[in-house]
């Protein structure tokens, strides 16, 4: 599959790649919608943390510098991240893509647009208030090495620091799409249908960073 903008290599046969990147704190509910989501509207799911929790699972050497960073609730290096990332969305013929959990910084975002000279239809924000995405997270139960409250704490400072100015960038483009995902899942895809039915030119009203339900502590 190439990955390029259709007409980039002036070929009007390539096909256009349609990309939605899926963003919001660590609990706020990204796996959880992003899989009704694609049922629903017919994406192919990309977890940007999955990718990088089989890279770890194969025993390679760059899985355990991932497993290192992943611990302490940092982000792993965008160079290696957008490389596993485009390796798995060229391992599949799709045309529409949700890729949760990324970008998680600026470096993610400039990494992503040199490599595969592409950017995201729209961004969905998944707005969720710390307290409640904690809650979630202390009972997710799925495992994960990062998921105890030493190193969910250092994750929610990584989305404050370095993720909501990602938001701030893509809002400037006007490629925000807000919900409020404190409610129920249910709720939640209301909300997510209704940005998905719509067309690309119905943009919702701009945000700051002030109104993030997430900074409501
Ligand atoms: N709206 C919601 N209300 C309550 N629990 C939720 C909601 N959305 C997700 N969850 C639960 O919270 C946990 C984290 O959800 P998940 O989708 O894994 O979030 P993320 O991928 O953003 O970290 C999971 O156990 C999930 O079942
Ligand atoms: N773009 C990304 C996505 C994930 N990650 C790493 O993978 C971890 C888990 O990401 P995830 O998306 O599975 O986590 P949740 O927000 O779903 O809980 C993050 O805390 C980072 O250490 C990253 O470094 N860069
Ligand atoms: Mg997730």
């Amino acid at each position: 599959m190439d990955l390029h903008k259709e007409g980039d290599r002036g070929s009007a046969k390539q096909k256009k790649v349609k990309i939605v990147f899926v963003i919001g704190g660590p609990g706020s509910g990204k796996g959880t919608q992003c899989k009704r989501i694609a049922q629903q509207f017919g994406y192919t799911h990309l977890s940007v943390g999955e990718i990088l929790r089989q890279e770890i699972s194969s025993g390679s050497e760059t899985g355990a510098m991932i497993q290192k960073i992943m611990k302490e609730g940092k982000l792993v290096p965008s160079d290696v991240t957008v490389r596993l990332l485009q390796q798995a969305m060229q391992g599949i013929n799709s045309g529409k893509f949700l890729i949760d959990g990324f970008p998680r910084n600026e470096e993610n975002v400039k990494a992503f647009e040199d490599l595969t000279k592409m950017e995201p239809e729209f961004v969905l924000y998944l707005d969720c208030p710390q307290d409640e995405m904690e809650k979630r997270l202390l009972s997710r139960n799925e495992g994960r090495e990062d998921d105890n409250i030493e190193t969910i704490r250092k994750r929610f400072k990584v989305f404050m620091e370095s993720t909501l100015p990602t938001i701030e960038y893509y809002e400037s483009k006007g490629k925000i799409r807000k919900v409020d995902a404190g409610k129920s899942i249910d709720e939640v895809f209301e909300s997510i249908k209704v940005i998905f039915s719509q067309g690309k030119d119905n943009k919702v009203p701009p945000i700051s960073r002030h109104k993030c339900k997430c900074l409501i502590l």
